[in-house]
């Protein structure tokens, strides 16, 4: 099998002369290690020192290897080639890469770290659940609804003291995905919800770690020394804790009354259970609400403590939006989805975050299914692919001011908002995020809401210039922790 392979790409290579990426581009060009991409992504958020995505581009091209340890992977740079690489050629790049850690995750099952059948029925039904539940009795729009008044009453408490937002937000933000997976929200104060919150948390750190990011490429001696324990624990945790839920919720299943996705999953089992191949059985439950807490929670809530500190560090912005907000939502009104068509600026604004905020920068490997022939080269099948986000996000070709929090990249000169193509921070094709509508929802009430209650500004002795935009880097890319204080609107 290994001959005709090597037979076949020979042939191939003798009929178009490609490169094999990862081979022989090798010989041309200085090595790219994880280190040269990971300061990269440091200096294009320092705006001061200007740099951009062109520098790699420049520098290595759109399409590079690059070496993490042992292990060779492809880079993709800039908006056109993972354009073309992910939408129009879907079917060459839309697997994902299962590395070691992911693997720890998923075991394969689920949505975000899963492949073929299991991933198109496990994706499909989480589309279509996610849907019914917006458009269902109580719909998402309410349920962010309801979560916004306590966030907003523990702001409140501090009393215009400084304070740290991050705990707060992801309970506000985990508890919108724990009332569409469980059917009900925890207070903030619940021991148990506390612990599920923190583990979530310590994952999203984990993943992003070099001890732990050391098992994906050095798997067995990492193993040996214990690396990714940590991780393990807390996904068995979490997975015993969904497990138990869908237990209690199994006993009292009305199909009259879904209160959540575990119900519809149940359900679907049932429904399911006399044909002779289902997808539909525990392990896929347990991972696919997994997949849903994780991927739910940690980018929303990252995105909004992004907003915040952007806003404290633009105060003339934060007050344009407060200024719209005041002429479209009354006081003591919440703010609905119908909104935002109303409030181009805040709109604009939002986007801008999630542009410059950056958050999923390497965005979420992907890998090539068969042998792939593009741009002149052979990328060999099985090759982990990364669509470079930042390289979108901040294309000197795509953005006026790439390096710059400019909320006009998504106006026109009217001030009516404009969409952009190389607006990709939820990536885009076949495996472009499953929880994109959902999030839209949650970052515009989110902030418009918080924006209607709060200013926002630094502590005492802290000035707008000293407010670092420098993340702190991981999987995701993180604010640097801060304090913020809250002064009433009304
Ligand atoms: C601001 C918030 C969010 C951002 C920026 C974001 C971004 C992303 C990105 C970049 C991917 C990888 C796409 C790819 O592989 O090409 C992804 C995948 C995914 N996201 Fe999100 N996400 C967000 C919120 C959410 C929410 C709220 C949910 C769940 C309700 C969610 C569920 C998922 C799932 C299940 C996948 C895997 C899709 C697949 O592999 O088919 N995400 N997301």
């Amino acid at each position: 099998m290994k001959e005709e392979l090597e037979a076949f790409k020979e042939t191939r290579m003798d009929e178009h002369k490609p490169q094999i990426l990862a081979e022989k581009k090798k010989m041309n060009k200085p090595n790219v290690t994880s280190t040269d991409l990971h300061c990269a992504i440091e200096e294009i958020k320092e705006s001061t020192l200007c740099k951009s995505t062109d520098m790699l581009s420049e520098k290595y091209g759109e399409i590079f290897t690059l070496h993490f340890g042992p292990k060779k992977m492809v880079v993709l740079a800039g908006y056109k080639i993972i354009k073309e690489a992910l939408v129009t050629r879907a079917d060459d790049f839309g697997e994902r890469a299962i590395t070691p850690v992911f693997k720890i995750f998923s075991n394969e099952h689920g949505v975000l770290f899963a492949n073929g059948e299991i991933w198109k029925s496990m994706r499909r039904f989480m589309l279509s659940t996610l849907r019914d539940f917006g458009m269902g009795k109580k719909s998402v729009e309410a349920r962010i609804q309801d979560e916004l008044m306590p966030l907003i009453e523990s702001f409140k408490s501090h009393n215009g003291k400084p304070f740290n937002n991050h705990l707060l937000i992801n309970s506000a933000v985990s508890n919108v995905i724990c009332s569409i997976i469980f059917g009900k929200r925890f207070e903030y104060d619940d021991p148990t919800f506390q612990k599920l919150i923190k583990m979530l948390d310590e994952n999203a750190k984990l993943a992003g770690t070099p001890t732990v990011m050391l098992y994906n490429y050095y798997t067995f001696l990492a193993s040996l020394l214990g690396l990714h324990k940590k991780l393990m624990q807390n996904i068995q945790d979490l997975k015993n804790f969904i497990s138990q839920s869908s237990m209690t919720r199994r006993l009292d299943l009305d199909a009259n009354y879904v209160t959540g996705y575990i119900d519809a999953y149940l359900l679907k089992q049932k429904q399911e259970s006399t044909k002779a191949q289902t997808y539909f059985n525990e392990e896929n439950l347990l991972t696919s609400v997994l997949d849903l807490f994780a991927a739910g929670t940690e980018t929303t809530s990252t995105t909004i403590r992004w907003g915040i500190l952007f806003m404290m560090k633009y105060p003339e912005i934060q007050k344009r939006v407060q200024e719209e907000i005041k002429r479209h939502i009354k006081p003591g009104q919440l703010p609905t989805v119908e909104d935002r068509k109303k409030m181009p600026y805040t709109d604009a604004v939002i986007h801008e975050i999630q542009r410059f905020g950056n958050i999923l920068p390497m965005n979420v490997s992907h890998s090539t299914p068969t042998d792939v022939y593009f741009r002149g080269y052979l990328i060999p099948k099985g090759t982990e692919v990364i669509p470079f986000l930042t390289s979108v996000l901040y294309d000197k070709t795509q953005w006026k001011t790439p390096n710059e929090f400019n909320p006009n990249h998504f106006l026109d000169e009217n001030g009516k908002f404009v969409r952009h193509d190389a607006f990709m921070p939820f990536s885009a094709g076949r495996r472009a995020c499953a929880g994109e509508s959902l999030a839209k929802m949650e970052l515009f009430l989110f902030f418009t809401g918080l924006l209607q209650a709060f200013t926002f500004y630094p502590p005492p002795g802290v000035s707008r210039e000293d407010l670092s935009v420098k993340p702190a880097i991981g999987f995701t890319l993180v604010p640097t922790p801060y304090m913020t204080c809250v002064k009433p609107n009304y």
